[in-house]
């Protein structure tokens, strides 16, 4: 199995708690539905991932000028940068229509079959969570990418025998959070590899713009800089941040979403400006004033802030340990300089692991 890449070992599947949560990078069904109208349909409309989107028009752009499917894609990337609307745009720009399944849906081999076998010429297959896929169901997968065929099996045990069934030619799209997670026969099967990556704020303030004409709200340059700033590189979470600034604006405000509103609005919701919610920080308060700073276990940890280890783990801890406020030593958890910073407080002098930056 391949080493994972160290954002994969921080963005795993999206735990059920991170629905809830406002600036997590998962969302949940109710969240799913105010998502759909602010996605960008064709790949001129979609924000920054310059690189990703050059290679992938090219390879669009080369199928439809020889008139044949372009090769099978692997999306990659942590929750909410916009794999899901790439496979989308995807559809669009070759002209035919999504077919949507994902890893957990397909509990057995023979749901993808039947997936599969109702696929019609040239259709994309978007497979979202393909890391989570069964083992028969991802052999079923890699022969069915290569050689457009699915082997039905009839009868049981020693009578049993494979039927071939041709398939029409059709574009699987995958998306994955674990890209090291697919094994090799499978990422082989994938003719384009697009890995998508935290966007920058600049890239953040643009998709803010966008969205804010598409919902018909005026956002000023100042307010979108503001809640750009706050949504840790993810356009899902800048799109959740700005709906709740609408929100404050309509009942609170004049209507207008300018600076201010994004501010008051913002602390309302416990965002604070480097996009830190309640969670993270007091994660970080008593890493630094219960534990001077760690290193402290995690179990530990969790107890202080009357969370679970895996909530803390898979929530609070990669943005925390990718914005350079925590790290993880084989000790435990220790605290940055910039957390005691951030915090407003001082480091105590020679605590262990307390200057570790
Ligand atoms: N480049 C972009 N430009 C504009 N909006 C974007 C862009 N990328 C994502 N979005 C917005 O962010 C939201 C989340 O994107 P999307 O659902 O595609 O993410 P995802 O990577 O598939 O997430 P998950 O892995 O959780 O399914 C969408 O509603 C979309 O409007």
């Amino acid at each position: 199995m391949p080493e994972a890449l160290p954002w994969e070992e921080e963005y795993g599947a999206a735990p059920a708690t991170l629905g809830e949560r406002l600036v997590s990078g998962g969302s949940d069904a109710v969240e799913r539905a105010a998502e759909a109208a602010l996605r960008p349909r064709r790949l001129d409309e979609f924000v920054g991932q310059q690189v990703v989107r050059n290679q992938l028009s090219l390879v669009l752009d080369a199928a439809l000028a020889r008139g044949t499917s372009p090769d099978h894609v692997l999306l990659s990337g942590p929750p909410g940068l916009g794999k899901t609307t790439l496979a989308m745009i995807i559809a669009a720009e070759l002209g035919t229509s999504l077919r949507v399944t994902s890893g957990p849906a397909i509990a057995h081999a023979g749901d993808l079959a039947a997936v599969l076998s109702s696929l019609e010429e040239g259709e994309v297959l978007f497979i979202d969570e393909i890391h989570r896929l069964a083992r028969p169901a991802e052999e079923l997968l890699y022969v069915a990418m290569e050689d457009f065929r699915v082997d039905v099996v009839v009868g049981k045990g020693a009578g049993a025998s494979a039927i071939p069934l041709s398939l029409p030619p059709f574009v699987a799209v995958g998306a994955t959070t674990r890209a090291g997670l697919l094994p090799a026969p499978l990422r082989d099967r994938f003719g384009f590899t697009g890995h998508l990556d935290f966007y920058s704020n600049d890239e953040l303030e643009k998709v803010l713009l966008r969205s804010s004409g598409l919902l018909d709200v005026p956002l000023t340059a100042e307010a979108a800089a503001e809640i750009a700033s706050r949504s840790r590189g993810t356009p899902r979470i800048a799109n959740r941040l700005l709906r709740r600034v609408r929100d404050w604006a309509q009942v609170r405000g004049d209507g207008r979403l300018d600076l201010a509103a994004a501010r008051a609005a913002l602390e309302v919701y416990e965002v604070d400006p480097v996009g830190l919610d309640r969670l993270d920080r007091s994660v970080l308060t008593a890493l630094c004033t219960r534990f001077g700073g760690g290193p402290v276990g995690l179990t530990t940890l969790a107890v202080a802030v009357g969370e679970e280890p895996e909530t803390v783990e898979t929530v609070a801890e990669p943005f925390l340990v990718r914005e350079g406020y925590m790290g993880r030593t084989p000790r435990g958890r220790v605290a940055t300089r910039a957390a005691w910073e951030h915090l407003g407080l001082t480091p105590p002098d020679g605590a262990s692991g307390t200057l570790w930056s």
